[in-house]
This record gives C-alpha cells, sequence and structure tokens, in this order.
C-alpha cells in the first residue's frame, strides 16, 4: 500500500517513520526548508530530536510529488493526517480536490484531537463539510489513542484505535500500522473516540495543575475518575457510545495524559499549577497543546446541550478568567454532594 502522512510535526513524523517499516510512505512538511534538513540530517530535529528516520521514509514539501507517490500503485492509497485541529479543515479540502480531480478511490485518516476552537465542532464534522461530494472517491475515519509520539518513534509498543463508518478505512489502516510493537483496533463509534481525545487533553491540563499545587496522589486519581465521568456524560449526549470511553481512546488516553511528563497538556497544567502565565507558556514551545485551545468551545457546547462538566469549567475559569489554581480547586471541592453515577 502507499500511504502518505500530511503534516511533518511529531506525531506525523512517528506515524511515517512506522509505516514507512512495511508499506513505501512518504511525509509531506509544510516547508520546504524543513523538508530538506529533515531529508538531509534523517532527523526531524524541531519536533523529534535524536529519533534517526528510517532510510525508507521519502521526505517532501511538494504536494504533487506526495500525489504522485499516493497514487503511483495500484491499490488505493492511505492518507494520514498528522496535522493539529487549526490545519484539519483546510487539509481535508485541498485532499478531496485533488483526490477529485484524480477520480481514484483513495482512504484518509486524521489524528488531531480536540474540537473546533470556534465552533466546538468535532473533526469528522469539519471533514464532512470539507469533502462534500467527493465522499465517493475519499472515505474517512479518526485514528486515535494513547500514543506519545517520541515512543512511538522509538519503537515501543502502542495500541491504537481506527474509527469509521467505511470498513475499508479500517482495514488499510490497519494494515498500514498494525505489527511490530503497534495494535490497531477496530471501531464504528467515531463520535465516541472523537470525544474522548478532545476531552482527555483538557483533563491532563486540570491533573497537571493538581501536580503541579503539589495536591497529591489521591486529588490526581480523583480527578482522572470524575474527568472520564465527564467526557462520557459529553460523548453520550452527543451520541457516542458509553462504553468506548472505558476503550484506549477514553480512559486509556486519559490515563496517559494525565500521568505521562511527555504529555503537553500534562506540562501546561503543571506549569499553571507552579505559577506561570498560559501566554508565556505556549510561547516557549513549538508545540501545540490543544486542551488549552479547545477547552472554551467544550464548555459553550455542554452549556448548550445543558451537560455539567465542572473540571472543563474550573480549566477554563483558570486559564482564561483569571481564577487562581488554588480557588479553581476550592470551588471543585466545595460542590454539592451527589451520587457517584448521577448523570
Ligand atoms: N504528539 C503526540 O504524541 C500526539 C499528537 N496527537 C495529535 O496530533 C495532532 C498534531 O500534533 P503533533 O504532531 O504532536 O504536533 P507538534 O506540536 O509536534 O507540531 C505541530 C505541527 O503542526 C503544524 N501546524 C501548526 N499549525 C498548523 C496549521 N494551522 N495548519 C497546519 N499545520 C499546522 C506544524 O507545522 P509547522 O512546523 O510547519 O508550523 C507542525 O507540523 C494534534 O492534534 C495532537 O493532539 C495525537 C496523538 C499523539
Ligand atoms: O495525545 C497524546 C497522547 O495520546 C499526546 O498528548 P499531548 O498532546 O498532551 O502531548
Amino acid at each position: 500500500m502507499r500511504i502518505a502522512v500530511i503534516g511533518a510535526g511529531s506525531w506525523g513524523t512517528a506515524l511515517a517513520a512506522a509505516a514507512s517499516a512495511r508499506h513505501e510512505t512518504l511525509l509531506l512538511a509544510r516547508s520546504a526548508d524543513a523538508a530538506t534538513a529533515m531529508a538531509q540530517a534523517r532527523e526531524n530535529t524541531r519536533y523529534m530530536p535524536g529519533v534517526p528516520l528510517p532510510e525508507a521514509l521519502r521526505i517532501s514539501a511538494s504536494y504533487d510529488e506526495m500525489l504522485a507517490h499516493a497514487f503511483g500503485g495500484d491499490e488505493a492509497p492511505l492518507f494520514i493526517l498528522g496535522v493539529p485541529m487549526a490545519g484539519l479543515a483546510h487539509a481535508c479540502r485541498q485532499l478531496a480536490q485533488a483526490v477529485d480531480r484524480i477520480g481514484r478511490p483513495a482512504s484518509m485518516v486524521w489524528t488531531c484531537k480536540g474540537m473546533d476552537a470556534d465552533t466546538g465542532r468535532l473533526p469528522h464534522e469539519i471533514a464532512a463539510e470539507e469533502l462534500g461530494a467527493s465522499h465517493a472517491w475519499l472515505e474517512a475515519g479518526v485514528l486515535s489513542g494513547p500514543s506519545f509520539a517520541r515512543e512511538v518513534a522509538l519503537g515501543l509498543p502502542v495500541a491504537l484505535t481506527v474509527a469509521s463508518a467505511s470498513s475499508r478505512v479500517c482495514e488499510q489502516a490497519t494494515a498500514a500500522l498494525h505489527g511490530g510493537a503497534i495494535r490497531v483496533y477496530a471501531s464504528d463509534d467515531v463520535v465516541g473516540v472523537e470525544v474522548g481525545g478532545a476531552l482527555k487533553n483538557i483533563m491532563a491540563i486540570a491533573c497537571g495543575i493538581a501536580d503541579g499545587l503539589g495536591l497529591g496522589t489521591n486529588a490526581r486519581a480523583a480527578l482522572i475518575t470524575r474527568g472520564l465521568a465527564e467526557m462520557t456524560r459529553l460523548g453520550v449526549a452527543l451520541g457516542a457510545r458509553a462504553d468506548t470511553f472505558s476503550g484506549l481512546t477514553g480512559l486509556g488516553d486519559l490515563i496517559l495524559t494525565a500521568t505521562g511528563d511527555l504529555s503537553r497538556n500534562r506540562r501546561v497544567g503543571l506549569e499553571i499549577g507552579r505559577g506561570r502565565a498560559l501566554a508565556d507558556i505556549l510561547a516557549d514551545t513549538p508545540h501545540v497543546a490543544e486542551g488549552a485551545r479547545c477547552a472554551p468551545a467544550v464548555r459553550r457546547m455542554a452549556l448548550a446541550r445543558g451537560v455539567d462538566l465542572p473540571i472543563t469549567d474550573a480549566v477554563c475559569a483558570v486559564l482564561f478568567e483569571g481564577v487562581s489554581p488554588a480557588d479553581a480547586v476550592a470551588r471543585l471541592l466545595s460542590r454539592d454532594p451527589r451520587a457517584e453515577s448521577a448523570d
């Protein structure tokens, strides 16, 4: 199978390196300079320093070269979008137009975790709008799960989930990545997988804040567990299945991101808890922290549907409304008692 990974941040780079072990794979960077530097050094020094890239991996910044690579074989190619939420609509539009022009079947999975910062739309809603009629050629889904890019790039074991209404997409994403240290599971609950990916980032910020304040491991366990209840509540209200949230893309990714110090979202929380301002933290890194971008949209969407998200509320209050982390914790602790399983 021919594979093209669009977006050469840390996750796109790690997935492209993994796929290139068994498939002809091309990694598309946004800038020619980045592509040239990666191709010469055989390393993504900006986003994945210290991890050599496989010789078999092609690297380019040319969209035409990427398309020629993808459609250069007989089989339908797989496009893996490694771009963040902010780039998803553009990436879908550009690819849908190109595949329409070529008029051959292809599959695509996006890997971003979040909701649109303005509208609160989930990734599959953004993709559906951009794909329009080209659905005839391009079938789509989401690839998610507990997966720090660096560990994947180092060849350490990982389990992922691909979710799509299209069995071809699930089969191609599995064929692309399953094997060696990577397991890929299939699901048809796109909404559940996407809500899990978006909200675990917000919960990771909350846990980072608690750990930065030195509140201890009991507090962290409480935040993870009540965070899972929050994710499940919103997901079910949006049409997801509750059991998806006890899987890899729910509880699995929540545990990883809330406790693992490789998480950018957790690190944002840790620094907020230690007293730094959000703008300063974000200015210091080229990496995305999707939870900080989409938390207000998640909160607005939950409000509109009458879904209670107290931890998300607290994170928004600290990040954007000048509430101190200590006051936000006090607000959470002073909420009225309730049954643990209450809706
Ligand atoms: N890193 C990880 O462990 C994992 C990340 N993800 C998700 O994957 C997505 C990508 O994250 P990741 O690879 O870590 O990102 P990084 O923080 O490593 O890199 C940012 C990437 O996003 C690109 N970028 C920034 N803004 C835009 C934009 N507006 N349009 C298109 N591209 C843009 C950058 O390109 P440039 O350098 O040209 O600015 C760069 O390639 C996120 O949604 C993340 O939640 C999912 C699983 C694991
Ligand atoms: O999604 C991730 C791991 O599954 C990466 O999390 P961060 O974006 O917080 O680094």
